[in-house]
């Protein structure tokens, strides 16, 4: 072997230490995170910056091979927002032996990543992100360099960095998974009980440390029972799903509603008094009056009555409760 020779080979050893450290602070800053868009948004920004890459996008398959993972509950803005979607069959193209894809012959690309992710590239390289054996995404990196990527380059370190990102993306959308099951109610998608006593315990000492009033509602579906007996539980269910989300969209931001129980909703007014939460809950029955729920060719009358409780910082969370609960009831027989 030459000097030269060997003097090469010490050049690309160093060279392979050095991305392998890399990799190994990449693999450090993404295992701390989280959140997947905590992780999504350290990984990408930690590769552009140690590998100095010109453009890094998430591409992610929709719909999602492993929609328990990836459900769209879940689904974060922020991955809304910064993932480009793609097919899963457009993404086999370049991933058919699930190996890293790299080129700088991007004309034959243009007709399957979309072109606003090209501009600049003169090379990119696709790394498959794979979970339980299934192709999900891809990390597309591009570069202005058109040998940075040539598709004679090696793909080990790539390869290492598709396995680490994906067990680490893996445990952050578990992690999410079990949070969200524990906090969210899998039929209506709102926040459950247990986080609405975390919720109104949190009202509960800003009102007492700062005097910021708050009220609630405590909602009921009414004569529910005869919609599950009439239509059966497939349709209750829907009834649930239509309440929880019209209450949702017409309660203000820092508003909250939560499932309580059946057919039974909590919603937490910020900054409200009694008199506005009176014409909150009114206009929030009033709607329900106005918005029959459309089910298969026709609409179902669904109507709800809301009991109004205004905290005044001195009684306790369960007390507050039972006031509203009982406003509800009263209002109930009333009408009977
Ligand atoms: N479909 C469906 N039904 C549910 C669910 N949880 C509870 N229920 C049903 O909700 C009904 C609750 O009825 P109630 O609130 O007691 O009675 P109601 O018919 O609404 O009568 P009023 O409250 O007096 O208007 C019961 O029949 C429960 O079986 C659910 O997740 N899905």
């Amino acid at each position: 072997m030459s000097e030269l020779e060997i003097e090469q080979m010490i050049a690309n050893s160093k060279a392979n230490e050095n991305i392998a450290l890399k990799l190994f602070e990449i693999e450090k800053e993404i295992l701390e995170s989280k959140s997947c868009e905590e992780l999504i948004q350290c990984l990408l920004n930690s590769i552009k910056q140690k590998f100095d890459i010109t453009a890094i996008t998430l591409l992610l398959v929709e719909p999602t091979p492993i929609s328990y993972l990836f459900n769209e509950l879940l689904q974060s803005n922020w991955q809304h927002r910064h993932s480009t979607k793609i097919s899963l069959d457009q993404l086999k193209v370049f991933h058919h032996d699930s190996k890293p894809f790299l080129t700088n012959d991007l004309d034959s690309l243009s007709a399957v990543i979309p072109n606003n992710l090209l501009i600049e590239a003169q090379s990119i390289a696709l790394i498959p992100l794979i979970l339980e054996g299934q192709l999900f995404g891809s990390l597309l990196f591009s570069d202005r360099d058109k040998s940075r990527f040539s598709n004679k380059l090696g793909t080990f370190h790539l390869e290492q960095l598709a396995t680490k990102v994906s067990l680490c993306l893996s445990n952050v959308l578990i992690r999410e998974q079990l949070e969200y099951m524990a906090h969210y109610d899998r039929l209506t998608g709102v926040a459950n009980r247990r986080l609405m006593e975390v919720f109104i315990a949190e009202e509960l000492v800003r009102q007492q440390r700062y005097g910021v009033p708050f009220s609630l509602l405590f909602i009921d579906c009414d004569d529910f029972k005869q919609v599950n007996d009439q239509y059966g539980h497939d349709c209750g269910d829907k009834v649930l799903a239509y309440i929880a989300a019209k209450l949702q969209g017409l309660i203000r931001e820092n508003d909250r509603c939560f499932r309580y129980a059946g057919d039974e909703f909590v919603v937490v007014l910020a900054s409200q008094k009694h008199q506005e939460a009176e014409l909150a809950a009114q206009r929030l029955s009033r709607f329900f009056v106005k918005n029959p729920m459309p089910y298969q060719n026709t609409v179902l009358p669904v109507t709800i009555t809301c009991g109004v409780a205004a905290s005044d910082g001195k009684r306790s969370m369960s007390e507050l409760l039972k006031e509203a609960d009982s406003h509800l009831y009263q209002l109930k027989n009333n009408r009977q």
